[in-house]
């Protein structure tokens, strides 16, 4: 039976980082948030659900959502996101759950910002939060996407802590520049494909 093992952790953290590192050691990923995006505009049942709800408007002509409509009204009224996170959060989970039937390794990665907030969890044999300092998050965003610090922070008081998450966590990764990085990943990488657990 192939295992799934949920990845998540803050902005800046260093999920994606950390999968590709997962991928090169042969292990399928799936990125939750690039699937939704994908299926946003692609998926019927998203589709007729946002329109419903918002209008025709909140798509482009051209058939692919307009972003900026759809952030402003998620990301300014709770119940609006828990609406939308209502029509693409079951089909992303379908979509996942077939994606991880056809793959043929030990385990696979789920990668998502918001594998607890969403429930997500439930659905995988382990979970591993990836941890670092709230400063150093906020340095490497900043430096990544060019965003300013008071914007990363505003992300960052939205979302779940650390403290939060590694309660239900299986396993912390620690990317904390002191923890060595690159030795966790190949550990667990091990025991999922020696042992089929992560101890
Ligand atoms: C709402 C959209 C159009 C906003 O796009 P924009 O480029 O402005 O922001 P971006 O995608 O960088 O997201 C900003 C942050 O919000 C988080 N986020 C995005 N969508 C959601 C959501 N539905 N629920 C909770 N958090 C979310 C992201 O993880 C990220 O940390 C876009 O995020 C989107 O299409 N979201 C739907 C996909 C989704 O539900 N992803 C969540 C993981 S399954
Ligand atoms: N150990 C590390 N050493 C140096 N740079 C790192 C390290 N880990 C991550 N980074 C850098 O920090 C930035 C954030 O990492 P990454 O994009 O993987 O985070 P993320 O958790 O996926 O973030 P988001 O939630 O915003 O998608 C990237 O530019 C990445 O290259």
């Amino acid at each position: 039976m192939t295992l799934k093992v949920g990845i998540t952790g803050g902005i800046g953290s260093g999920k994606s980082v950390i999968c590709q590192v997962f991928k090169l050691l042969g292990a399928p990923v799936f990125e939750a948030d690039t699937w939704a995006k994908k299926l946003v505009n692609s998926h019927p049942k998203i589709k007729n659900g946002l329109i419903d709800c918002y209008g025709p408007d909140i798509y482009s002509p051209n058939g692919t959502i307009d972003r900026k409509k759809l952030a402003g009204i998620i990301f300014t009224d709770s119940t609006e996101m828990q609406k939308v996170n209502g029509l693409i959060h079951p089909v992303v989970r379908q979509e996942f759950m077939t994606w991880a039937d056809q793959r043929d390794s030990p385990y696979v990665i789920h990668e998502a910002a918001i594998l607890f907030e969403s429930g997500f969890y439930k659905m995988m044999d382990y979970t591993i939060v990836v941890t670092a300092p709230e400063n150093m998050r906020i340095d490497r965003v900043v430096q990544r996407d060019g965003s300013t610090f008071e914007a990363v922070k505003e992300r960052i008081n939205k979302q779940w802590n650390d403290e939060q998450k590694l309660k239900l966590a299986s396993l912390e990764i620690k990317n904390d520049n002191k923890t060595l990085l690159i030795p966790q990943i190949i550990e667990i990488d091990k025991q999922l494909k020696e042992h089929g657990k992560i101890w």
